[in-house]
């Protein structure tokens, strides 16, 4: 069997990790083969918390998993990870826009950014889940200058989930039957969740998307909007934001990363931004991707029509807004 990885969850004491690090745990993203030491941080408050998470950890009787080390200290927290799932972070309540969360959480960010950079392997993977995800991760790379920007992304592949979702009900067919489905710019109400490049296997035929639904009010209308404003739909009804779903989503970005994508499948992820299909350079934007090797690259080639153009226009101005706030926040400190 392979040397065991250490991997890092932060927020552990909270509800995201609590179905995350599970899944972690039982090899559902590095492997069924690969042991894991499991670095869990939270706040000093948390400790006593986090201790009954532990507990409940070595309770599972997990097999792959061969140490778990509940720490308050980044040094400790981020000491020879290869791979770092960064949640710890404030969640938004009923009312509020996931921007709103800026001021007080892009200061963790810098902080584990600054602790990432001293402590970390140099080939980490950084997946940050914690909101406004987008520009949390921008901060954190800017705060681990040995570290290469590709490898911070953010998430936004509960979105792409409930976009799959969404479409999957729409034609009555498997989830499994519909495929790259995906999200451009900003885990935010501003993204643009796109059918146009998907394609769904119908009654044994493969078709486009656009052609399966024949629908395109819907899917430039309601399919939208739901999709952009799904989390807020959940907090308003649970009370809390999204965990089970979330958790889920964070396992399948961090899978495909570590063991690379199926020929022709895209994937999205927000990573650093290159230009590409007009986007703002230098800003956390979510693109599809394809992986392998470990490594993410943006699927290039696709058609975008007005409609996208207008979509990625706005997603790209707000981004570009988060940055200067998040930064002037940053400098603030
Ligand atoms: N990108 C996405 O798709 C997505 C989806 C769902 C939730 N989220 C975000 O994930 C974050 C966590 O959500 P949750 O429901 O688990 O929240 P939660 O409040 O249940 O847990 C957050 C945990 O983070 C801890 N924490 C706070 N500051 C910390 C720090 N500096 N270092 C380490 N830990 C710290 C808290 O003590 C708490 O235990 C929120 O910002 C939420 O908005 C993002
Ligand atoms: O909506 C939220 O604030 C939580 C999360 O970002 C989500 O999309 O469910």
């Amino acid at each position: 069997m392979a040397e065991p990885i250490r991997v890092v969850v932060t927020g552990a004491a909270g509800q995201i990790a609590y179905s995350l690090l599970y899944m972690i745990a039982r090899g559902e993203v590095f492997g069924k083969d690969q042991p894991l030491v499991l670095h869990l941080l939270d706040i000093p408050p948390m400790m006593g918390v986090l201790e009954g998470v532990v507990m409940e950890l070595a309770d599972c009787a997990l097999p792959l998993l061969r140490q778990v080390i509940p720490t308050a200290d980044p040094a400790v927290a981020f000491k020879d990870v290869a791979a770092a799932f960064l949640v710890g972070a404030m969640p938004r309540k009923e009312g509020m826009e996931r921007k709103d969360l800026l001021s007080a959480n892009v200061k963790i960010f810098k902080a584990q950014g600054q602790a990432i950079d001293q402590h970390a392997r140099k080939d980490i993977k950084v997946l940050v889940v914690g909101n406004p995800a987008n520009t949390n991760a921008l901060v954190c790379s800017h705060y681990a200058p040995s570290i290469p920007r590709e490898n911070f992304t953010a998430m936004t592949r509960l979105d792409q989930n409930r976009a799959t979702a969404q479409i999957a009900a729409k034609l009555g067919v498997p989830i499994s039957a519909v495929k790259n489905v995906v999200i451009w710019g900003n885990h935010s109400s501003t993204q643009f969740p796109d059918p146009s490049n998907g394609v769904a296997e119908v009654n044994g035929t493969s078709k486009r998307v656009w052609d399966a639904v024949n629908d395109a009010a819907f899917l430039q209308g309601n399919f939208v909007e739901t999709v952009q404003k799904r989390g807020a739909a959940v907090i308003a009804a649970r009370k809390m934001s999204s965990a089970m779903s979330a958790a889920k989503a964070a396992c399948d970005h961090m899978h495909d990363w570590w063991h690379g994508t199926a020929p022709g499948q895209f994937v999205s992820m927000g990573v650093i931004s290159d230009g590409s299909y007009g986007a703002p350079k230098d800003v956390v934007f979510s693109f599809p991707v394809e992986t392998s090797n470990g490594k993410w690259k943006i699927v290039q080639g696709l058609q975008l029509d007005d409609f996208a153009k207008s979509k990625l226009a706005i997603t790209g101005k707000e981004l570009e807004e988060e940055k200067g706030e998040a930064m002037a926040v940053c400098s603030a400190d």
